[in-house]
């Protein structure tokens, strides 16, 4: 395996895990993205420019989870390394529950695929894996990779994915907080163990998601309540479990986005304007004591990450 290319531009996502049963499952793809440009260079070692999010906080060498991920699939189909130079402008926020960190992989593996001469050896499926591999829980690698709603699965022998229909009238809005909260620090104060009437519970409303996305919309308030995690975490996260609660109460479909703290809003698109039927609701629960938080309307994505502006012609 040789390199065919010394410098690749990738696109990649932002998404919001979890959509409140389906945890480490489901997860959706939203307009929000980082750019990265990444060259292959003679000198050895790295260099990273970063602009936006993260900026002066992630590392500059090979720690950087970009470098690291680029690496990792080189290493997988065996390309000879190189020198790495990075340019990244970052617009997913860290530590949020926007999925920064499955994007910033998926985003160096594929920028792996568009630098090896022989780009199919790193499929999607070898993308979700070695994302999963790194991540831990595939639920946000999987519609970062495929864009759209996704569920996916761990098997015994690799990671599974597959893409859900989402209705035309969802529009999400994220709400974002300006405290961070990393995925790690929000899974540790989750239990060992769950009453089975939970696991019962979950088990039905995570089915009743699918249905409600593609087909239900009127049936997402349902669909979206969770006894898995969200209510665990709410002592490390007691501002946007507040926030749930009153959008969920004025009828909004209204869950933590991954591990939080970002709120996500499963709104839908008013018929007759712009807007959503959540506008009223989020901003009466402001009520002008939430200074600092974002309200941030986002498209769903639905191609997924994307390799020097084209559609990903691996499949
Ligand atoms: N674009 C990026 N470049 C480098 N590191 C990143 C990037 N995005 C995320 N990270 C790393 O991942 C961490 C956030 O990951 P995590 O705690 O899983 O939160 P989330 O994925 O919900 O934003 C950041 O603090 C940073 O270390
Ligand atoms: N299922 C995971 C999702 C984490 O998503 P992130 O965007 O917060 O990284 C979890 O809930 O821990």
């Amino acid at each position: 395996m040789r390199l065919g290319a010394d410098r690749v531009r990738v696109r990649v996502p932002a998404t919001s895990a979890n959509l409140g049963p389906g945890f480490d499952a489901l997860g959706l793809a939203l307009a929000l993205y980082d750019d990265i440009e990444v060259r292959a260079v003679a000198s050895p070692g790295v260099r990273v420019e970063v602009e936006g999010e993260g900026a002066g906080q992630v590392p500059d060498s090979e720690e950087h989870l970009v470098v690291r991920a680029v690496r990792l699939a080189l290493d997988h189909v065996g390309a000879p390394q190189s020198g790495l130079h990075l340019v990244c402008r970052n617009r997913i926020p860290h530590g949020r529950g926007l999925g920064s960190s499955a994007a910033a992989v998926v985003a160096g593996l594929a920028a792996a695929r568009g630098l090896i001469g022989e780009p199919e050896a790193l499929s999607d499926d070898v993308l979700l894996e070695l994302a999963t591999q790194v991540e831990g829980h595939p639920d946000n690698a999987a519609p970062a990779i495929l864009g759209g709603a996704t569920v996916a699965w761990l098997r015994a022998d690799g990671v599974g994915a597959a893409p859900l229909v989402v209705h035309e009238d969802l529009a999400p809005v994220a709400i974002v907080p300006p405290t961070h909260l990393s995925t790690k620090a929000a899974r540790g104060v989750l239990p060992a163990t769950v009453p089975h009437a939970d696991a019962a519970f979950q088990a039905g409303r995570a089915a009743l998601l699918v249905e409600a996305l593609g087909r239900r919309p009127d049936l997402l308030l349902d669909a979206t309540a969770d006894r898995l995690h969200q209510e665990y975490r709410r002592r490390v996260m007691p501002h946007s479990l507040a926030l749930v609660d009153a959008l969920r109460a004025a009828g909004v479909a209204a869950v933590v986005s991954g591990a939080g703290p970002t709120v996500l809003a499963l709104a839908r698109r008013l018929v007759d304007g712009a807007g959503t039927d959540a506008d009223a609701a989020i901003t009466a629960a402001f009520g002008g004591v939430m200074a600092g938080w974002q309200v941030l309307p986002l498209a769903v994505d639905t191609q997924g990450v994307r390799v020097n502006g084209a559609d990903r012609p691996i499949g």
